[in-house]
């Protein structure tokens, strides 16, 4: 989710040079050279894969992240697993206590096949290692309708936070918005990618139904009260080999915006999420698993019943790129791009009463946008009530 709204980077000329945090966390570079550097990378339409086929053996400062991404060795957390194989009442309760402990959790027996997972992973794994100029043609982040290709720049924030030098993510991503039209304009997916990238959001947008089910009747609030719901976003990453991993981010510590998302994963993993306290720990990649984690809506339609959980990606290899596809729910909207939400009634009550106002889609997007969505208290904005 962290990629829904990316735009293309600005270009605005900015006449103050401001310090920040760059290459080993000493160099001070002017906006206006990080925001060349950034328009000159973008332009160059080789993405990440490009920088490395070129045999980079140091970072670019536009990649390197302010703070280095320390890891805790010492946890070892163990994903929640939900068999949905199981009784409905077994798996309802399984999901209920994971989106409450947690927020992530990964299904097995979930009936997608296993041909339909590894044929998308390696689509997509596929069309990023084809030469520079098959794929280069495909290259822009800014939308063309439905689909968007590159090193998407990570929104920065702007509002009453330090100023930081625009940063990007390693990783090119494959963006497939469903969420504007009943038949979106995917005349800009490569060909080679369609067939098994359609077949997979179908397969995940029926699995996605099902999860909303089970995460409704978790809440106590009828089997049907989240659905219909959309996978409004599709977003393929890829992330080639680092030379410097440990100075890099393949996505920068977020939350999702959405009810939840759905991510299927290679065996490299690089997915970290940030429980209690500070420690990040892996969420580590079990083969034929598909990974749910709670976004913020549902954390708001919970009225905080569920954790939306703080998740980041590092690199893992010098040798091995990684590939994911995340997709994300959100109530189905018929075509609407915007949507007002607010906690359910039903699980406002005297003792408990409700933490947020209703808001709009837009009104989080924009908050998100403005805050760089990096902090889970990003959703502050909208509380009414604090916590107790
Ligand atoms: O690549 C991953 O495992 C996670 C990606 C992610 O967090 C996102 O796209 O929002
Ligand atoms: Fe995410």
């Amino acid at each position: 989710m962290d990629l829904a709204t990316a735009r293309r980077p600005s270009h605005r000329k900015c006449k103050r040079k401001r310090r920040y945090i760059g290459q080993q966390g000493t160099a001070s570079v002017g906006d206006d050279d990080a925001a060349m550097a950034m328009s000159r990378f973008l332009e160059s339409g080789g993405g990440v894969r490009a920088l490395v086929e070129s045999g980079v053996t140091t970072v670019p400062p536009l990649f390197v992240a302010p703070v280095a991404p320390v890891s805790s060795a010492a946890v070892n957390f163990v994903v929640p697993s939900v068999d949905l194989s199981l009784p409905r009442s077994d798996a309802v309760a399984l999901v209920r206590a994971a989106a409450r402990s947690s927020g992530i959790f990964q299904l097995t027996n979930h009936g997608v096949p296993a041909a339909t997972m590894d044929s998308a992973l390696s689509v997509v794994r596929a069309f990023n290692e084809q030469p520079l100029a098959a794929r280069s043609p495909f290259y822009s982040v800014s939308p063309v309708g439905a689909v968007s290709y590159g090193t998407h720049p990570i929104p920065r924030p702007t509002d009453g936070q330090p100023v930081t030098a625009p940063l990007l993510p390693w990783r090119d991503s494959l963006l497939l918005r469903f969420d504007k039209l009943r038949d979106p304009d995917l005349r800009n997916l490569p060909a080679a990618c369609r067939d098994s990238l359609l077949e997979y959001h179908r397969a995940l947008t029926r699995l996605g139904k099902e999860i909303a089910g089970l995460l409704s009747e978790g809440l106590g609030v009828g089997a049907e009260r989240l659905d219909p719901v959309e996978g409004f976003l599709m977003q393929c990453h890829y992330h080639p080999p680092c030379p410097e991993p440990e100075r890099v981010l393949g996505s920068r510590e977020h939350t999702d915006g959405g009810l939840f998302t759905v991510l299927s994963q290679d065996g490299v993993g690089g997915l970290q999420v940030r429980l209690d306290g500070d420690e990040w720990v892996d969420v580590a990649p079990v083969a034929g698993t598909i990974l749910v984690n709670i976004g913020d809506v549902l954390k708001v339609v919970s009225n905080d019943e569920c954790r939306s959980v703080e998740h980041r990606v590092v690199i893992k290899s010098a040798q091995e790129p990684r590939v994911s596809i995340a997709l994300f729910f959100n109530p189905a909207k018929h075509g609407e791009t915007d949507f007002v939400f607010g906690p359910l009634p039903e699980l406002v009550t005297e003792e408990k009463p409700a933490r947020y106002r209703s808001l709009s889609w837009q009104e989080m997007l924009d908050n998100r946008n403005a805050l760089g969505h990096a902090k889970p208290s990003t959703l502050d904005q909208f509380r009414v009530t604090s916590l107790n």
